[in-house]
């Protein structure tokens, strides 16, 4: 992908790799090598004071350069930065909901063990004969639990006999039409860092981006972890 000559150019282009336009770059390129952003899917946004730096839509999020960032006025909503030719992430407005949550990023992944876990707790529902609203993928007494915190409103992490629990949301034609079940659901759920989307992936978010990476990775640690017991036969929850 080409950079270009823009506008407002000083709010992307850094020597420090923390910066969030080359930060985005770097993480993207190794969430690509996991599997989270394959195929142009899923994706990533920092806040950095006043700022939001936000990928573009529908690119090879492995091959973003800092010049192809939009630059968004957290307080006004208004472009800063527009790179010519692209068009900001369908995901926006459900960044913009995580950082109205005080995150400082959000990581939206297309991880298949995330697919995987909605669709294992939707055949549970229709066995149960449960409805879909408002299921949650639930897990206990696994180590990785304590890479989560505890909640927005607590201290501390989850702890090894604490429920994790992640709310599915049901997925939507068009990304940005699942911003208002992803805000419900973090409404409902006050203490999740996560909400999953069924047969789509997963929104993490976090204080910062160091945490917003370590809850994903723990996250989809446990899902991945979650689909191999199913297969092992073993339960997530005991109760
Ligand atoms: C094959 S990706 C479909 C769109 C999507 O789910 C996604 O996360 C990517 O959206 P973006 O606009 O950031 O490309
Ligand atoms: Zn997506």
């Amino acid at each position: 992908m080409q950079g270009s000559a823009q506008a407002n150019d000083q709010l992307i282009l850094s020597d420090d790799p923390y910066h969030p336009a080359n930060h985005i770059c770097t993480l993207c390129r190794s969430f690509y090598n996991l599997g989270w952003v394959t195929g142009t899917g899923g994706g990533t946004s920092i806040r950095k004071g006043p700022h939001v730096f936000i990928a573009p839509s529908g690119v090879q999020k492995e091959l973003m350069r800092p010049e192809n960032i939009f630059v968004l006025d957290y307080a006004t909503t208004s472009y800063l930065r527009v790179p010519p030719v692209l068009k900001p992430s369908a995901c926006t407005p459900l960044f913009m909901a995580a950082f109205d949550m005080g995150a400082g990023c959000c990581i939206h992944t297309h991880s298949q063990w995330a697919v995987l876990v909605t669709l294992l707790v939707e055949r549970d529902a229709a066995q149960k004969g449960d409805k879909l609203e408002d299921t949650c993928f639930e897990i206990e007494k696994i180590e990785q639990i304590k890479g989560i915190p505890r909640g927005r409103r607590k201290q501390g992490m989850l702890g090894f006999f604490d429920k994790l629990r992640v709310p599915i949301i049901e997925n939507t034609a068009h990304e940005e039409d699942l911003t208002s079940s992803l805000e419900a659901a973090m409404d409902r759920y006050p203490d999740t860092y996560a909400v999953l989307v069924r047969r789509h992936g997963v929104y993490v978010w976090g204080d910062d981006v160091q945490k917003a990476k370590t809850q994903a990775e723990s996250l989809d640690y446990l899902f991945r972890l979650a689909v191999e017991m199913r297969t092992l036969g073993l339960p997530w929850t005991t109760s």
